[in-house]
């Protein structure tokens, strides 16, 4: 970003962020961003936030792409606010269409996720979306994926990163957050 965050909205937001401990399992903090829609001023700061960082783009960006399911909360309104297309990462056989994919290893076993192949063209420059980043694993993945479409992934963004995972160090691209925890 160009220019710092509004840092009254940064708190605002970060103080509406609930934190479950041991969900989904043991040990996991979760960080719940749909707590800030149940706040109109957190919600409205949020939107605020977004809508700075997405002009802060202006320019640069051809289409934005989101991860589902979290990551549709924020993909579709930064499209909008630059004028751009918005085009969904979806898990295996959501998409129709003819689709790029891309299987890849977790700490058990192997996900699929899957971008309709028309949603980005060869050269065209990208932005990833999703509302968190943790190990990093499901932005290095989409990284992956865009590549087969020829995009250039030119920056991620996400509105939380728990920090102490590192995930940024994995993600190939530029990644910008709003909050840190
Ligand atoms: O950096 P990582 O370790 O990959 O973790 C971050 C991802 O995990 C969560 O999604 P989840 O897969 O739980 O699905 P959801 O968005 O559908 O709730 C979160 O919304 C991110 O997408
Ligand atoms: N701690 C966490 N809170 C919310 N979503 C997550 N996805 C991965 N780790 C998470
Ligand atoms: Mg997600």
């Amino acid at each position: 970003m160009t220019t710092a965050p509004n840092s009254e909205e940064l708190k605002l937001l970060k103080d509406h962020i609930e934190s479950f401990p041991d969900f989904p399992s043991p040990g996991i903090l979760f960080r719940d961003i749909f707590s800030v829609f149940r706040n109109q001023s957190a919600s409205q700061a949020l939107h605020s936030l977004l809508k700075s960082y997405a002009l802060s783009l202006k320019g640069q960006i051809d289409v934005v792409f989101a991860i589902e399911s979290r990551g549709f909360l924020f993909g579709p309104y930064i499209g909008q606010v630059l004028g751009i297309p918005f085009v969904p990462i979806r898990k295996k056989g959501k998409l129709p269409g003819v689709v790029e994919r891309l299987e890849y290893g977790l700490e058990y076993g192997t996900d699929c996720i899957e971008v309709q192949e028309d949603g980005g063209k060869v050269g065209q420059k990208a932005l990833i979306v999703d509302d968190l980043i943790a190990t990093g694993g499901s932005l290095t993945a989409s990284c992956q994926l865009l590549k087969t479409l020829g995009v250039e992934v030119v920056e991620c963004f996400v509105i939380m990163e728990l920090a102490d995972l590192n995930g940024r160090q994995k993600v190939p691209s530029k990644v910008v957050s709003l909050l840190q925890f």
